[in-house]
């Protein structure tokens, strides 16, 4: 997929099984958004396949459509329509609609439900898209970034409807940049970096699948990572995750531990709690990706 000059997506491919809970994961850029509406029929690839329940979702969109629930990162509803009236909307346009009232009851969507879309928060838009996202009973979900700006608990009661699609039988793709997210909810998860698939697998199997070992340490917020790298055998990867907080992903050995402590002698700092723990999946994340995910 290509916007102009700019090769957004680029000899990637993957494959969702029905019924299951699928993750893409990837920093800023990396072609998740693209990804998810050329699936959604939204965009043309200039080249390769995209089948979607098998059909084509741009010549078999109309087919689609009522199959298939698509939650987009950004907008999807009129500015000035107000919220319940959209969702009934939504649900006049499918043959087996869920009870709208009882999904702004689950939603906890009910003290706004007469305010336009254009003056509520972030995370009552969130809902809102979500909502008309899965109004129409769908066989499939595209959710974008599906708890980006909610508060902690809306983003657990996300979590636990998205749970129960899944135990319902319904196959839910989704991009996210919270690790926590890809490890709760999906069976499968894929990384994305440049245009391309550059790991897949379930999120143990991928998280267990890079060096077995990590470093954390703190010490003071603002160290040069890069120069702390090139004091670092090739490929250990050193990022600041949160000012003064450190990981280090590669091949951990006791010299390694030494050459961190040493460094930080050298630059006048202490190196505080050092731990060597397994890798987590946002480990592996940084460590095949060079990036934090936020
Ligand atoms: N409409 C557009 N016109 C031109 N370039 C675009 C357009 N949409 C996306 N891009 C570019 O395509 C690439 C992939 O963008 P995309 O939105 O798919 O990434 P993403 O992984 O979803 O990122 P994010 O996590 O920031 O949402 C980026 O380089 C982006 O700048």
């Amino acid at each position: 997929m290509r916007y102009g000059d700019v090769t957004a997506v680029d000899g990637l491919s993957l494959r969702v099984a029905r019924g299951t809970v699928t993750a893409i994961l990837g920093p800023n850029g990396a072609g998740k958004t693209t990804t998810i509406e050329t699936c959604e029929g939204f965009r043309t690839p200039q080249s390769g396949t995209v089948r979607v329940l098998g059909l084509d979702p741009v010549a078999e969109g109309h087919l689609l459509r009522p199959r298939v629930g698509v939650m987009l990162q950004s907008g999807g509803a009129w500015s000035g329509a107000r919220s319940h009236e959209m969702l009934h909307h939504i649900a006049s346009l499918h043959a087996h609609p869920l009870d709208v009232d009882l999904l702004i009851e689950r939603l906890d969507m009910g003290s706004y439900g007469s305010t336009p879309y254009r003056r509520l928060s972030g995370g009552q838009q969130q809902r809102l898209s979500l909502a008309m996202a899965i109004v129409g009973r769908p066989e499939l979900l595209f959710l974008d970034e599906p708890t980006a700006g909610l508060d902690p608990a809306a983003r657990r009661s996300t979590w636990e409807l998205i749970a129960e699609l899944r135990s319902s039988g319904v196959t839910v793709v989704l991009t996210t940049h919270f690790m926590d997210e890809a490890e709760a909810l999906s069976d499968d998860v894929h990384i994305v970096d440049g245009g391309r698939v550059i790991a897949s697998g379930t999120p143990q199997a991928l998280a267990s699948s890079g060096s077995e070992n990590t470093v954390r340490f703190t010490s003071s917020p603002g160290l040069d990572v890069v120069d702390l790298m090139s004091a670092l055998p090739h490929d250990t990867k050193v990022d600041e995750v949160t000012p003064g907080a450190y990981v280090v992903a590669g091949a951990v050995d006791p010299q390694l531990l030494a050459t961190i402590a040493t460094w930080c002698a050298a630059q006048g700092v202490f190196t505080e709690s050092l731990l060597v723990e397994r890798q987590t999946l946002e480990d592996r994340f940084l460590e095949l990706t060079g990036k934090a995910l936020r």
